[in-house]
């Protein structure tokens, strides 16, 4: 029977926006950026598409001259559409919903929903791809274009990555080469993930959301002061739907942070079991991994450069490598108007009109949606920022949720806590309340919620009570029992070892990505630059007006190697301070990104390359003015390399520091501490004895600098006799293998900066 009413829902792939429209019978329609049903797109024409809803149900067609396809293939006169179909209007995704239809099949197409894969005796390959023309398109920014090959033959079914940047991922792992597809295996794409029936690729989820069951989850870890193992969690059970704004509250160290990062993936529990939509989110964590968000306490944007430069390098780590910029530029805009900051696409974040804390945290939010996740998780992002600006941020964490995003956030403020969903109250790593904001004042028996950190600071209950008489409670049945029967098993992947990141993977593009940024920033601060760059003048004017070149040839010689010897000491100095902070300094975006895609050899050499440009142009300054001042007798190609080479081996070093250390401060304490045995073991200072000697030819990189440096005097100075009959100019090597020793050393720095990075993975 002919239904009167029908509605339909658009689901924007762009935001996640849905657009909802009941028709009546043989009611016509159109929709556009300006048609009865607003649908936005970058290339949406105003009205763009023809809508009728009938007996055959709905019914749609291009409207103009905009195109229009239906899962891929493009359409010129009126076409069903069913549950579940993609809808393209020029480049912009729309899934199509109908709640009152149930979803089925497009005979002989292929329905996004449930995709037939072998329904055809004839070989065939499908394309799954983020473009509407593909046969299987998923549409996320995270998908690259040509993502991957669904091959169907005789011999079976078979899945093949096409390069992604985000990988294609079945029962968890990523996939390296073409694999048989068996009966149960769990594909994951980005946040899409299907299971496959044997003849069918079934989506498991709808439109990439995230529903999240923590079931039995405990954390413990040993305590430094007493070496007792501690519990920071336990027995943490709760779900959260897709799409639901959950805020986690309770005392000070009651265990906030560390629920969140074991719902996340960032500090794994030690027990119970976290499930995105009943995968095992630890055991399948790099499927995961790209769509997280996580905005962490600290700010991960550097200040330094414009908000859009910003959060264009972020599109261009974190998207797939074949997304071009106007892609690229959507993106930018669409999150700069999700958090209200469209006007400061242009603006510097830092000076000379800095951004206001709010501000600065919505970039850092912008910076985590401009790979759309599905969940985003919040720590303590609010924290610091005044009661109107809380008030606001809430208010767009909620929004965020509206989109279909699942959002988790930490605060200490609970001012603004009934624009979300549920809240998490623990006390003592213990869930003492899981329901409605709305309910947690009845259920507690107080007048305002904050209250209760005074009723559970007060020792007569304890966390263990309070946390049965929540078990006991209706609002656990509800919330957490009635939630988790709609559950399925736990899925074999959770048996995987998780898959480890290699040490050694280059990434091309991500290294000029990451070096166009750094230079970037190192140009932005000018006032920065122009210190560094007039430290060599400087020192070197210094040496000219204080140094004479005078006495006999012996005398002479014995200077220049004083001068050589100052020179490569200040060499060193420039390098290690050039680089000592410059890991340590950005290190929340480091580990940010190092969780999401950041390869550790890509991220060292994006500062090593402007590094050494920086040492070249203080090398040449420092030797040039030197030289010219006080008519020195080195070879200029020589020298030159023997104090760039000291200067990038101590850029090494410098780097080497910054990766093992945590605080700014720290780093510049260490340095001096490396810097002193540069001087007294250079062999200039002091005479080495057998034991010293050892030690500065295995590691100062002044000691064969020096030895080098010296190597380029003219060879007639080189023949000069002291008093004693001993060469004036004592050599231990050749100038080569002097050369080489300086750029081993500086190898080995920077395996030592490798070695801190890769320490820095350890969760904690
Ligand atoms: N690695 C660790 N070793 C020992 N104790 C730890 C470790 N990590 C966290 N803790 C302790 O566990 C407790 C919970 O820490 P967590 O940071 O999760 O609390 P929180 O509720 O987020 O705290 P706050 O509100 O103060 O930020 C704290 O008492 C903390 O000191």
């Amino acid at each position: 029977m002919a239904q009167n009413t029908g509605t339909i829902e658009f689901h924007s792939s762009l935001d996640r926006k849905k657009t909802t429209r009941r028709f009546e019978a043989r009611e016509n329609l159109t929709a556009g950026t300006a048609g009865d049903i607003i649908l936005d797109g970058p290339d949406v024409h105003k009205t763009h598409l023809g809508i009728r809803f009938g007996a055959d149900g709905f019914l749609v067609s291009p409207a103009g001259a905009g195109a229009v396809s239906i899962n891929g293939k493009p359409i010129h006169e009126p076409s069903p559409v069913t549950d579940g179909d993609w809808l393209a209007l020029g480049t912009t995704l729309f899934q199509i919903k109908l709640p009152e239809q149930t979803p089925h099949t497009r005979p002989g197409g292929t329905n996004q929903a449930h995709v037939t894969v072998n329904d055809s005796a004839k070989p065939r390959t499908l394309l799954i791809g983020r473009l509407p023309n593909c046969d299987f398109p998923l549409p996320s920014p995270l998908v690259s274009r040509e993502h991957a090959h669904i091959i169907c033959g005789s011999g079976g079914i078979f899945i093949e990555d096409l390069g992604s940047t985000n990988g294609t991922f079945v029962n968890g792992r990523r996939l390296e080469k073409r694999v048989a597809l068996q009966k149960g295996d769990r594909v994951s794409i980005a946040a899409f993930s299907f299971v496959f029936t044997g003849d069918e690729l079934k989506q498991v989820d709808s439109s990439g959301q995230v529903r999240v069951v923590v079931q039995g989850l405990y954390k413990d870890v040993v305590d430094h002061a007493t070496r007792q193992t501690k519990r920071l969690l336990d027995g943490i059970d709760l779900v959260i739907e897709p799409g639901e704004f959950v805020v986690l509250f309770g005392t000070s160290g009651s265990g906030k942070s560390t629920l969140l990062d074991a719902m996340n993936g960032r500090r794994p529990a030690s027990g119970g079991r976290v499930l995105y939509n009943d995968t095992d989110l630890y055991a399948s964590f790099d499927s995961f991994r790209a769509s997280i968000g996580y905005v962490p306490q600290q700010d991960i944007v550097h200040r330094k450069i414009l908000t859009g430069r910003a959060l264009a390098y972020t599109a261009k780590l974190r998207l797939p490598k074949d997304t071009d910029s106007n892609e690229i530029n959507n993106h930018i805009h669409r999150v700069l108007g999700k958090v209200k900051l469209a006007d400061k696409l242009n603006s510097p974040i830092d000076t000379p009109a800095p951004l206001s804390g709010g501000q600065l945290k919505r970039v850092s939010l912008a910076v985590e949606l401009v790979a759309n996740p599905n969940i985003l998780f919040l720590d303590e992002a609010t924290s610091g920022l005044d009661a109107g600006t809380d008030k606001h941020m809430m208010k767009l964490f909620a929004e965020l949720a509206t989109d279909a995003k699942t959002v988790v956030c930490v605060t200490h403020s609970l001012e603004n806590i009934d624009v979300c969903d549920l809240v998490v109250l623990l006390h003592k790593g213990r869930l003492v309340f899981f329901g409605p904001p709305r309910e947690a004042c009845g259920y507690f028996g107080l007048e305002r919620l904050s209250e209760v950190y005074d009723l559970l600071e007060d020792e007569q209950v304890s966390a263990d009570e309070w946390a049965g008489r929540y078990r006991a409670s209706a609002l656990y049945s509800r919330y957490v029992l009635g939630r988790m029967a709609q559950t399925t098993g736990l899925p074999d992947s959770a048996a995987l070892a998780p898959q480890k990141k290699p040490l050694f993977g280059f990434d091309l593009r991500q290294a000029g990505t990451l070096t166009l940024r750094y230079f970037d920033l190192v140009l932005s601060d000018r006032k920065n630059l122009l210190i560094l760059l007039l430290q060599a003048p400087l020192i070197a004017v210094l040496l000219g007006l204080v140094c004479q070149l005078e006495g006999d040839a012996v005398a002479k010689a014995h200077l220049e190697t004083t001068i050589a010897f100052l020179l490569i000491v200040s060499a060193i100095w420039f390098g290690t301070l050039n680089s000592a902070r410059e890991v340590v300094k950005e290190l929340p975006i480091y580990l940010r990104e190092r969780s999401v895609n950041l390869g550790i050899v890509p991220y060292l050499v994006s500062k090593l390359f402007p590094l050494a440009l920086l040492c070249l142009l203080q090398c040449i300054m420092l030797l040039g003015i030197a030289h010219t001042m006080l008519s020195l007798s080195f070879s200029l190609p020589g020298s030159l390399a023997a104090l760039f080479l000291a200067a990038f081996s101590a850029t090494c070093m410098g780097l080497a520091v910054s990766a093992f250390v945590d605080t700014n401060d720290k780093a510049i304490a260490i340095a001096p501490i490396l810097l002193v045995p540069q001087v007294v073991l250079s062999n200039a200072v002091v005479p080495l004895g057998k034991a010293s000697l050892w030690v500065a030819k295995s590691s100062m990189i002044s000691f064969w600098a020096l030895d080098a440096m010296k190597n380029t005097l003219p060879q007639k100075t080189l023949a000069l006799k002291d008093l004693t009959g001993n060469p004036a100019v004592p050599l231990t090597e050749n100038l080569q293998r002097d050369l080489a020793m300086v750029a081993l050393l500086g190898l080995a720095f920077i395996l030592i900066a490798v070695a801190g990075l890769k320490r820095k993975d350890r969760p904690a």
